[in-house]
């Protein structure tokens, strides 16, 4: 049985998006009798829910998984990536061996369109944080991917992510083994170069499947 998994904790409202209604298939039969039938519409899978804010994404309670994009070659050197390696420097340790001992990214890069889960995993004051890596541009700086090979990668790392959360949730039974909430940064928009809008479109298309976390928070300090 996988442990219950608390609500995200932010008090702000999140909308459900609404299922779309799909023409009912029944509609182009030509009997006249099923005609005269209230249209019902076919349930549609729910997708994931992005919700706004504006703030620190770091200031987010412990268990929280803060989600931020990455490249392959084990550098969090700009941006926010630089953020997360000051702050989670173990995690960044963990980052850079995924990248350079467990694969290697002349002979055996990371796959592009997965990601990395590390759980918490500071000592001392720092706050308890998952942090997950999406693997959406194998390089950066001026050889990053283009854009829509970002695009391509980001949908099956951010479900590669939630997949491994729920397989996380699954196989513990401990305390703070549970995802509290989802937070990340608009991903890919800066360094990466990718209009924050074409990301949006690609995240808000992910279908959640059973057991997955639904909804996801964007914190942006501009
Ligand atoms: N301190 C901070 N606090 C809060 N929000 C901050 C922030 N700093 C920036 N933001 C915002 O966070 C979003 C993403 O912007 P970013 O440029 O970081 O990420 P990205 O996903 O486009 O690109 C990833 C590659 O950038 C890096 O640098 P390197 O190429 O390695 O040098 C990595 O290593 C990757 O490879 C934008 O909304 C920024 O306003």
């Amino acid at each position: 049985m996988p442990s219950p998994i608390p609500e995200p904790s932010n008090p702000l409202p999140t909308k459900r998006k609404q299922p779309a209604s799909s023409p009912n298939p029944e509609s182009s039969e030509p009997n006249e009798s099923k005609r005269t039938e209230p249209k019902r519409s076919k349930p549609t899978a729910p997708t994931l829910t992005l919700t706004n804010h504006t703030g620190d994404i770091f200031s987010a309670p412990p268990n929280t998984l803060l989600i931020h994009a990455c490249n392959t070659q084990g550098s969090w050197g700009a941006g926010i990536a630089a953020a997360f390696r000051d702050r989670y420097p173990n995690a960044y340790l963990q980052y850079r061996s995924h990248c350079l001992k467990a694969h290697d990214p002349r002979a055996n890069p990371v796959p592009t369109g997965s990601c990395l889960l590390i759980p918490p995993c500071e000592t001392g004051d720092v706050p308890r944080h998952w942090i997950g890596c999406l693997f959406t541009s194998a390089k950066y700086g001026r050889a990053k991917d283009r854009p829509d090979v970002i695009l391509t990668n980001t949908g099956p790392a951010m479900r590669d992510l939630l997949e491994e959360v729920r397989a996380r949730e699954m196989g513990t039974e401990g305390e703070g083994e549970v995802v509290s909430g989802i937070r990340m940064c608009k991903i890919n928009s800066a360094r990466f170069g990718v209009p924050w809008h074409r990301t949006v479109e690609v995240l808000e298309g992910i279908v959640v499947e059973e057991g997955w976390k639904g909804d996801a928070e964007v914190w942006s300090i501009d």
